[in-house]
């Protein structure tokens, strides 16, 4: 009987080599992407990249960024390894194209793209190119994921029967987030994260049904999918930019109950409930975006490492979510 949960095995920042940093597009993410590396990591920004050379000039001053690019063009020709794509959801195929093609690395905000066919194409591209690329859905190298990454491989929840997730934020009033014509809605910026846990748990899970109504703006606002992998085990994934909710993640086993506090996809603790009654509990200061850095610390890993794709998000992963998302999609009408 184990009296304590497993440590995380996170990468410590400075055990990985300092790899020269491009990113495209001076938004919120870009923001607290570079902020959060900066400040934790001896990864170097050295070049942004924005449609506005305005934009660039006053990105990179705010950051202490050597390079400022008036064009993404001009970016993806700059000396550096890696280019990090912020741009909008439907953006980041021709924006990570672009980089690939220049020849750079790159980790690509998420979702990849939003759909299937255009996410085949992007990683054809990166295994032709023999590039790196990986999808930032950051959560997966945040030191609590990997608490929870070996609690299911040691199977101390015994046979898992239920994956129950929601993640539901106010983005009401958020012009991007909300706006149809920029991929906005509940599945891009938010239901992508509980469909890659329900996936990650359960991999061969399928969506059984999904409905998802549309808001005054033309975005679905919400949407509850439900999901079975054939054998019993179900999952229930809820997003919405209508309302916040707990954005919890549940992982119900015939031994134990994992829970992630809310927001599940961010920084925070590790409880697992067994049926004798007894609790163990891992804690992590809830640093909000501030633990982003730890993708850069795993893309910069595997760099080194000679890899082209990260265990933690292979890009087997990143295809199965998107099909789900696909899927879901179909199902409630809603074009990606
Ligand atoms: N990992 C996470 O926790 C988060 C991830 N995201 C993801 O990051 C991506 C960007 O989101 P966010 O930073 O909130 O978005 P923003 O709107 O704040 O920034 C997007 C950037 O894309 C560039 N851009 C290029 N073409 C256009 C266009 N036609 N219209 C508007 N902007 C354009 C702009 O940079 P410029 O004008 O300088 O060229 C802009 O600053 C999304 O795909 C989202 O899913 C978002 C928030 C959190
Ligand atoms: O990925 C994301 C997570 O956090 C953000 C806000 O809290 C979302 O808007 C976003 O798209």
């Amino acid at each position: 009987m184990i009296d304590s949960l497993p440590q995380p095995r996170t990468t410590d920042p400075a055990s990985v080599p300092a790899f020269r940093w491009g990113v495209i597009g001076t938004g919120w993410i870009a923001d607290r992407f570079v902020t959060t590396v900066t400040r934790n990591t001896s990864q170097r920004v050295v070049a942004v990249g924005s449609r506005s050379p305005e934009r660039a000039r006053e990105f990179a001053e705010g950051h202490g960024i050597e390079m400022a690019c008036g064009s993404y063009e001009e970016l993806v020709a700059q000396d550096v390894d890696v280019v990090y794509v912020a741009t909008g959801h439907l953006d980041h195929a021709s924006h990570a194209r672009l980089a690939l093609e220049a020849g750079r690395n790159v980790l690509v905000e998420k979702p990849m793209t939003p759909t299937v066919e255009a996410t085949r194409e992007l990683v054809e591209l990166a295994r032709d190119k023999d590039l790196f690329c990986m999808e930032a859905v950051w959560s997966l190298a945040l030191p609590r994921f990997d608490v929870v990454r070996q609690v299911l491989a040691a199977d101390l929840l015994g046979r898992i029967e239920a994956v129950t997730v929601d993640m539901g934020e106010y983005l009401v009033d958020h012009r991007r987030a909300m706006d149809p014509a920029q991929g906005g809605g509940a599945m891009n910026d938010l239901g992508i994260y509980p469909l890659m846990f329900a996936d990650w748990v359960l991999p061969r899970v399928e969506v059984v049904a999904a409905a998802g109504p549309r808001h005054a703006t033309g975005a679905v606002g919400q949407f509850m999918a439900l999901l079975g992998d054939g054998e019993g085990r179900q999952a229930s994934v809820f997003a919405s930019m209508l309302t916040d909710t707990p954005s919890v993640a549940v992982i119900g086993g015939s031994e134990a109950t994992l829970v992630l506090d809310g927001p599940f996809y961010r920084p925070g603790p590790v409880e697992v409930r067994f049926r004798d009654g007894r609790v163990l509990s891992w804690d992590e200061p809830r640093i909000h975006h501030e633990g982003l850095f730890h993708e850069a610390v795993e893309v910069a890993r595997c760099i080194a490492a000679g890899l082209t794709e990260s265990p933690l998000r292979p890009l087997e992963a990143t295809i199965a979510t998107v099909e789900l998302m696909e899927r879901a999609r179909a199902l409630m009408n809603d074009p990606a």
